[in-house]
């Protein structure tokens, strides 16, 4: 079997949410496909009143096929700060036609307010290794990872684009999604993530700077987070560039004449071209003439993080039968 979902960008590409079913009859809720962690849970009959705002809720007792999983719990933390709680289901789970039937659904019984906030986000599913899984006491294999075995093939693709419904497809990988080649770099799952090391990167139509870093390709974050000696260089040729310490980050003009940023794969001299559009990311004010840039630090974190800012470039194999993260433009 394969699966395949149109996935849709919430405004400014901030998230890309995907209508999964649940249980029977089903429950379609919009989550947030995350490759950067591996718990599947949702708003619920079981989340405080107060923490919901318009989210689609999934009720187990509406479900002839949900099972509680008695004593199990769960709680997660994001990079961002936000986080969740609560019990644990098994349930069908269908995505894109394809369907586990006995999928750990992980009910919210308390959220913080960033995801009280996003009226559309009505849960997250994790697409990294299950080995970030949070469920206690016994840890809980992700969508991916239980539909593996019967699929065509063991990979899923992720295919984001800038303002519009991309795909993501599971057992296939669909030869009209991209141009060229896809060229695969070797993944290193040891921490959970998917992790890969860039081999460099390109401002413009400069020349390409060789330079390993260690990545994790994250479909849940929004950002192109990359190593300051990058980014300065980066945005040391965007006129009108500057870092604004108030927000955090860099900020330049929106004005549409933003360099590319390049990035290489392997070393065979393969590169994704991140249009400089892209990196013209959201305004910071309603003046509409200063825009928070795509790219940022990632100071602190240990490694880059390759957030939509660069998937929206490109069409990405996550490969688990071989280890390795397939990269081709479109
Ligand atoms: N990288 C995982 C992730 C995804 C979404 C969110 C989020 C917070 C508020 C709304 O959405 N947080 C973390």
């Amino acid at each position: 079997p394969t699966g395949s979902a149109e996935t849709n960008p919430q405004e400014h590409d901030i998230e890309y949410l995907t209508p999964v079913s649940i249980g029977t009859p089903p429950q379609v809720l919009n989550l947030d496909f995350d490759t950067g962690s591996a718990d599947l849970w949702v708003f619920s009959s079981e989340t405080s009143k107060s923490a919901v705002n318009g989210q689609t809720i999934y009720d187990p007792a509406k479900s002839s096929t949900a099972k509680k999983m008695q004593g199990y719990s769960w709680q997660i933390a994001y990079g961002d700060d936000s986080s969740a709680r609560g019990d644990v289901y098994t349930d069908a789970v269908t995505i894109g036609g394809l369907t586990v039937s006995s999928q750990a659904v992980e009910v919210a019984k308390t959220v913080s307010d960033a995801f009280t906030s996003d009226s559309d986000l009505d849960g997250l599913l994790g697409l990294g290794f299950s080995t970030l899984n949070t469920v206690e006491p016994v840890q809980q294999k992700t969508f991916f990872e239980k539909a593996r075995p019967e699929l065509d093939a063991p990979v899923f693709t992720a295919d984001l684009r800038a303002g519009a419904p991309g795909h993501f497809n599971f057992g296939f990988i669909d030869p009209g999604a991209y141009t060229g080649n896809i060229t695969y770099a070797p993944v290193d799952n040891n921490i959970g993530w998917w992790v890969w090391t860039s081999s460099g990167y390109a401002v413009g139509s400069g020349a390409f700077t060789n330079t390993s870093s260690p990545s994790i390709t994250d479909t849940g974050a929004t950002l192109l987070l990359l190593p300051s000696s990058v980014v300065e260089d980066y945005y040391a040729q965007v006129t009108g560039s500057q870092y604004d310490h108030f927000l955090g980050g860099y900020t330049l003009p929106c004005n549409g004449s933003t360099p590319d940023f390049s990035f290489g794969v392997g070393d065979s001299g393969a590169t994704i071209t991140v249009p400089g559009r892209y990196i013209e990311y959201a305004p910071t004010s309603t003046s509409g003439k200063t825009c928070f840039g795509g790219i940022q630090a990632d100071d602190g974190i240990g490694f880059s993080i390759y957030g939509d800012i660069a998937l929206k470039a490109a069409f990405v194999v996550f490969d688990a039968g071989n280890m390795q993260l397939g990269w081709a433009s479109k």
